[in-house]
């Protein structure tokens, strides 16, 4: 089942008097149910620009993204607000959690806003906690856990409402290694025992291998996809290869850590 579809879609930054860049050209892709991919490219290829249009931040030039059966770039202001609160959930790089909240009742912000009964709300913290190894900090303010952790919690957050599908903006781009590698297992296990959807934009080779498909961006166009076998490191090498293709950040390969 495709639960996102993204058809044409350009994204012209600047007016039309003064410098105009093209970000995106005419990206076409779809996503079915329960995928985990990762989107890579060099910097300045396009990757921030799809995610926001995908995630309904900014709007296409041209072109018409539909999720979950409703076209989201024909909705107006407020129906999109709501469509982003009840469908979508978001990890970003630096966590965004409120610290003027425990760990608990940030992970229960979008229930909350949803206004959804206590009780209920309880036992979903309980159980997505308990999946992400959490369940003993949620008591905590976020200052007194680690990147790793306030991450696992920001994931719990973007999930606990069940939404069609994850936007993550480089998730692992503040973590060390370990970390690194616990959280990209948490959204890996949470993709399997949720079925969740999601998509990732990341620098990091050794993230993007836990997804099952990466698309390559260049100059706001598709440059090339893979697809993950059952062996992670060989999908590791592959990412690798493709990125040695495309030229551009040979910082990423710092991150080989196997
Ligand atoms: N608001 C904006 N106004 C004008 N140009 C922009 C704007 N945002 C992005 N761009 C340009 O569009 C291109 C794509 O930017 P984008 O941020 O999508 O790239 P990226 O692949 O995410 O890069 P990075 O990996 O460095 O984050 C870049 O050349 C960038 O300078």
């Amino acid at each position: 089942m495709t639960v996102l579809q993204a058809n044409n879609l350009s994204k012209i930054y600047g007016s039309k008097r003064g410098v105009q860049y093209q970000a995106l050209d005419e990206f076409t892709f779809n996503v079915t149910k329960g995928e985990f991919i990762g989107i890579m490219g060099p910097s300045g290829s396009g990757k921030t620009t799809l995610l926001n249009l995908l995630a309904t931040i900014d709007k296409p030039t041209s072109g018409n993204i539909t999720i979950n059966g409703t076209e989201v770039t024909g909705l107006a202001k407020n129906k999109l607000a709501k469509f982003r609160r009840s469908e979508m959930g978001f990890i970003f790089q630096d966590y965004n959690l409120l610290d003027t909240l425990t760990v608990g009742e940030n992970i229960l912000l979008p229930l909350t806003l949803q206004g959804e009964e206590v009780k209920e709300m309880e036992k979903k913290l309980v159980t997505v906690a308990k999946q992400l190894g959490i369940d003993k900090i949620l008591d905590k303010r976020t200052f007194e856990i680690s990147g790793g952790q306030m991450q696992r919690a920001s994931i719990a957050r973007a999930i606990i409402h069940d939404p069609t599908i994850i936007f993550a903006d480089e998730p692992t781009g503040n973590l060390d290694s370990k970390s690194s590698g616990q959280v990209m297992q948490s959204l890996s296990t949470m993709q399997k025992e949720r079925r969740t959807t999601t998509i990732m934009v990341t620098h990091d080779p050794f993230a993007a291998s836990f997804c099952q498909r990466v698309i390559f961006i260049k100059d706001g166009k598709l440059f090339n996809e893979i697809h993950r076998g059952d062996n992670r490191q060989a999908f590791f090498q592959d990412i690798l290869n493709v990125q040695s293709l495309l030229g551009g950040n040979t910082d990423d390969l710092h991150s080989v850590r196997f």
